[in-house]
């Protein structure tokens, strides 16, 4: 599988050199959807910032088709970063509430007009009408475009917070705890919707959660970060083999799996 996303060697400390993140490396193929597991404070945010380019390592590389992220500026970086989006735990936090769902779900097209996603083409020279395709990808009804984020259900918005990232069509979606906000039934539907969306649009993911059920279900690989380390890389399928790190064997038996 050709790389897409490759972290190398990542360093990260904030206070009393500290290592919030403590050499960590793995490689994101085309297409894939790498689950990143690790309880609370183990260093999974700080990682997502750190490949998101919203932040930058002490040391080590994030690479995206063989591009340092941290080395780019101005332009440059901001044409990488049209191909790395993000949906975050809570999407009434990332929503604008002034903005109605249809002006949200194109509000990055405005940054980078000529980005349209190859699913919209046929519909790009009208906004609602993108809009509506958007909305649709996500499993949403065209009767949402005019609702304001308060108005919409929990899942709901987090669909709509899915249809905008996917909205440039990036090549990776970093997804930060993405259904921790939502009811254990709504829950299973978006992470459906990932999946349909792995297949339809391409995606590749950094799926990042302390939910190892829902990891499973969608990730082709997974890696546990354990105090700042990737401790145990393997298929989703081997979660349960007796090759897993003693650490990973009991997340495993905590939940039950
Ligand atoms: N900006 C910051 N300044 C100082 N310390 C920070 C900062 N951001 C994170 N940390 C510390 O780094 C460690 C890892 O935090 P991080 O948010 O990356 O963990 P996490 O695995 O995402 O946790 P959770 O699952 O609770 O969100 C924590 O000890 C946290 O207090």
């Amino acid at each position: 599988m050709q790389p897409l996303l490759e972290i190398n060697h990542i360093y990260k400390s904030y206070i009393n050199d500290i290592n919030v993140l403590h050499d960590v490396s793995f490689t994101i193929g085309a297409g894939e959807c790498f689950g990143l597991v690790g309880e609370s404070g183990s260093g999974k945010s700080t990682l997502a910032r750190i490949t998101l380019a919203l932040e930058r390592p002490d040391a080590g590389e994030v690479t995206l088709n063989g591009i340092n992220l941290h080395r780019l500026k101005g332009k440059a970086l901001r044409a990488a970063r049209r191909h790395i989006q993000v949906v975050f735990q809570d999407p009434t936090a990332s929503l604008n509430p002034r903005l109605p769902v249809w002006k949200t779900v194109i509000e990055p097209l405005d940054n980078y007009p000529d980005a349209v996603a190859a699913f919209l083409t046929e519909v790009r020279h009208n906004r609602r009408d993108l809009a509506a395709a958007l909305l649709h990808q996500v499993g949403l009804d065209r009767e949402l475009l005019d609702r304001f984020p308060h108005q919409l259900s929990g899942g709901q918005r987090q669909r709509v917070a899915i249809a905008r990232a996917i909205s440039l069509q990036p090549q990776l979606l970093v997804c930060d705890e993405p259904t921790s906000s939502l009811d254990v039934s709504i829950q299973a539907q978006i992470l459906n919707l990932f999946k349909e969306l792995k297949e339809s649009i391409g995606l590749s993911y950094l799926f990042i959660s302390h939910d190892l059920a829902a990891v499973r279900f969608l990730c082709d690989r997974v890696g546990v970060l354990r105090h700042g380390r990737v401790v145990d890389v393997f298929p989703s399928r081997e979660l349960l083999s007796r090759d897993r790190h003693a650490y990973t064997r009991a997340m495993a038996k905590a939940v039950q799996l």
